[in-house]
């Protein structure tokens, strides 16, 4: 449905900073909604994803509108495992990266090349698009993994056929796999990326739409995602909250800590949502596997910490952890690389801007907002010469 506005309703349209509450489009993949429903991808619950599903069947969910049959799942881990491996350009690109380079820059960088090389890039069609979908999701744990192990000069690992995604990616990135804890830590990973996979019109989604209306390629979205993701109001707050607890340090210090930071007006990482004002109903799954976790790895100090954090940000602020805030708790147990907690978004909210990009595309309008101008009247141009 579309209307058309003239010059003189824009005027009269009321403005809302950084767009807070308005309508900007029509989607049939995600529901939030702080109300009884919750957040639902498709429909579902996002607690009975969490529960009961993988990351691939929300990632096929997605991408398709329907859960996979047993038949579609196991076509759908095999197209996955098929896609894995990375095009040779991708691994003489691994020799071009700085050190020091962040890998959500890396990453950046590296999706536009896959796309550069991607044998159906000027293919928009709608199965061409879910083909590059899948491709982005196999090679991109990989390639945050091979950038993430050569910049330490670590042994390259390549993923396993036996393993899931989640399985696969915490083996490549902390060599994990196999024994009870390794197991228990693949399925909170597993829950992470549910959770971390759809969330509407977010800003990443939200630039990968505007994108995708110009009718230009997949990865060209994507690549304006993954820059729009890295950004600490956005996806980069799941590394902020890392350095923040391990600057904390325990949770003795942690009541002072936020209290001076407070004080000083700072921003408390993985507090606040622009919509879920009441909280994130993502963040009471993801707490409960933090704190579950913690305890079969007897380290229960970062959980603790992040508490107290929390009961005074409630406290003080009425402010709630978004998903962003107990996901770092879990990640730090896991003994991922606190860099790589935003890459390890992207592996699983690819399926949600694919997702998203597809359905631009099926029923597309050029994206095209209108500024309310506020620079000088007009005025008289002063050739150079004329010019003090
Ligand atoms: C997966 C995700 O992307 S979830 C979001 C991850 N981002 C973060 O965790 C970063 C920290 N949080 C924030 O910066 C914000 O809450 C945002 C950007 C997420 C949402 O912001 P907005 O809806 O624009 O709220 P806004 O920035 O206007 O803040 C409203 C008020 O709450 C305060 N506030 C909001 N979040 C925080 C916070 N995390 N710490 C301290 N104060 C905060 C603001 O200072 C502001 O106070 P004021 O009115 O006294 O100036
Ligand atoms: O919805 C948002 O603005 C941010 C968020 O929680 C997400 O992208 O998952």
């Amino acid at each position: 449905m579309t209307t058309q506005a003239t010059d003189d309703e824009t005027r009269t349209i009321p403005y809302r900073p950084g767009l807070e509450g308005v309508p900007a489009g029509e989607s049939a993949i995600c529901q939030v909604d702080e109300g009884d429903l919750g957040l639902r991808y498709r429909g579902y619950a996002i607690g009975d994803l969490a529960e009961q599903g993988t990351f691939e069947d929300t990632a096929y969910l997605l991408l398709y509108g329907e859960l996979p049959g047993k038949k579609e799942a196991a076509d759908f881990a095999e197209r996955l495992r098929a896609e894995w491996p990375l095009p040779p350009s991708a691994e003489a690109f691994l020799d071009l990266i700085p050190p020091a380079a962040h890998p959500m820059d890396v990453l950046r960088t590296g999706i536009s090349l896959l796309g550069m090389v991607d044998r159906e890039v000027e293919d928009g069609s709608r199965q061409a698009n879910l083909r590059k979908a899948i491709r982005l999701l196999a090679q991109t744990p990989e390639l945050i993994a091979a950038v993430y192990r050569r910049t330490r000069a670590l042994p390259r690992l390549h993923p396993r056929a036996d393993l899931s995604l989640a399985e696969n990616l915490l083996y490549l990135l902390t060599g994990r796999q196999g024994d009870a804890q390794a197991k228990a830590m693949a399925r909170v990973l597993d829950i992470s990326l549910i959770l971390y996979a759809e969330h509407e019109f977010n800003a990443s989604t939200f630039a990968a739409r505007v994108t995708a209306s110009t009718l230009t390629d997949l990865h060209a979205s994507v690549t304006s995602a993954i820059g729009t993701l890295k950004g600490p109001l956005h996806g980069g707050a799941n590394e902020a909250v890392a350095a923040m607890l391990l600057d904390v340090g325990s949770p003795a210090r942690a009541e002072r800590w936020v209290r001076t930071a407070l004080a000083e007006k700072r921003r408390v990482m993985g507090f606040g949502h622009r919509v879920l004002k009441k909280g994130d109903p993502r963040s009471l799954i993801i707490q409960r596997e933090a704190e579950r976790l913690g305890r079969l790895c007897e380290n229960q100090r970062w959980y603790d910490t992040a508490v107290i954090i929390d009961r005074i940000m409630q406290k003080e602020k009425h402010l709630y952890p978004n998903l962003d805030f107990y996901t770092a708790v879990a990640y730090l147990l896991m003994d991922i690389p606190r860099e790589l907690y935003t890459p390890v978004f992207v592996c699983s909210r690819l399926s949600g801007w694919c997702a998203h990009v597809i359905e631009q595309q099926d029923h597309n309008r050029l994206i095209r907002p209108r500024a309310l101008y506020t620079g000088p009247a007009p005025r008289t141009y002063v050739p150079l010469d004329r010019r003090g």
